[in-house]
């Protein structure tokens, strides 16, 4: 086993919706550029369990969180955490894509806009190389002034990618970045996965365990509220240590 410091990590984790203990005593460690799948049934946490590596429960009315996560072995819920700065490393892409209804440009750079940067040449020169990153360059670069909503929604979800990359950060966390579109969409993003994890460290969600298979180095199995399960893709796959794992895996609940 390698000794390095995990690029993410979870210690004696719990989170609880008001009286609703929605995580249980989570501990995991994940290693930086490789791409870790949470799965699990419909309920059991996962992406409750991804936010909080970017504090997107923080403003949840009643959520509650005990433990510790850590990014870089260091605390991102201690005090002194500024969570804008947390955010520039720790980038997030959702579910449906949701551009703002702005140019393709303008979404590409909004993150630098907000941090103040107005160098034309570092705007155009980011939008460039994050569009190239998110593969979606060649379909836009003549187009960078129109409308991003002009977009299919494949296309969006990879410039959603591209603005999450503009601000350079070192983690991608992805909330089933691929459910809300169609089959070739779909695989382009997982090729874009599998080239990202060259330069970051990428979380996914998905309840596509095929997608899990094919796009993941390691595997997290949630249910209930327990991570029953973290282990490499492949082994979890063929070899699954819990029986709950081998049932949903298997597709008899899910
Ligand atoms: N804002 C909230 N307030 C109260 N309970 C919540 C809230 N968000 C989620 N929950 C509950 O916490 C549990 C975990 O939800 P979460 O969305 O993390 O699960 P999930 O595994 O990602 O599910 P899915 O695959 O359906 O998206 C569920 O029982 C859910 O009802």
């Amino acid at each position: 086993m390698s000794k390095k410091q995990p690029k993410l990590e979870a210690r004696d984790l719990n989170a609880y919706y008001g009286d609703f203990h929605a995580l249980k005593n989570i501990n995991i460690a994940m290693e930086e550029k490789n791409v870790t799948a949470f799965i699990g049934p419909s309920g059991c946490g996962k992406s409750t369990f991804l936010r909080l590596f970017n504090r997107m429960n923080d403003y949840i009315d009643g959520f509650k969180v005990e433990g510790n996560i850590l990014l870089d072995g260091n605390d991102i819920y201690q005090k002194d955490v500024r969570v804008d700065e947390l955010r520039k490393q720790v980038g997030m892409v959702f579910q449906k894509p949701n551009p703002f209804p702005k140019t393709i440009f303008e979404n590409v750079v909004y993150g630098l806009r907000i941090q103040g940067i107005k160098n034309k040449a570092v705007l155009e020169e980011t939008a460039e190389r994050s569009l190239r990153d998110a593969a979606l360059w060649d379909e836009v670069k003549d187009n960078l002034n129109k409308s991003a909503l002009a977009l299919s929604g494949g296309q969006q979800q990879r410039l959603c990618i591209a603005r999450a990359l503009a601000i350079s950060p070192s983690v991608i966390l992805m909330d089933e970045p691929a459910s809300a579109l169609d089959p070739i969409s779909t695989a382009k993003i997982e090729e874009l996965i599998y080239e990202l994890k060259n330069d970051y460290t990428i979380v996914i969600v998905t309840h596509n365990m095929q997608q899990a298979g094919r796009v993941s180095d390691y595997t997290a199995f949630f249910y209930m509220g327990e991570l029953v399960e973290f282990n490499k893709t492949k082994t979890m796959f063929t070899s699954p240590k819990d029986e709950r794992t081998q049932n949903y895996i298997t597709g008899r609940f899910g």
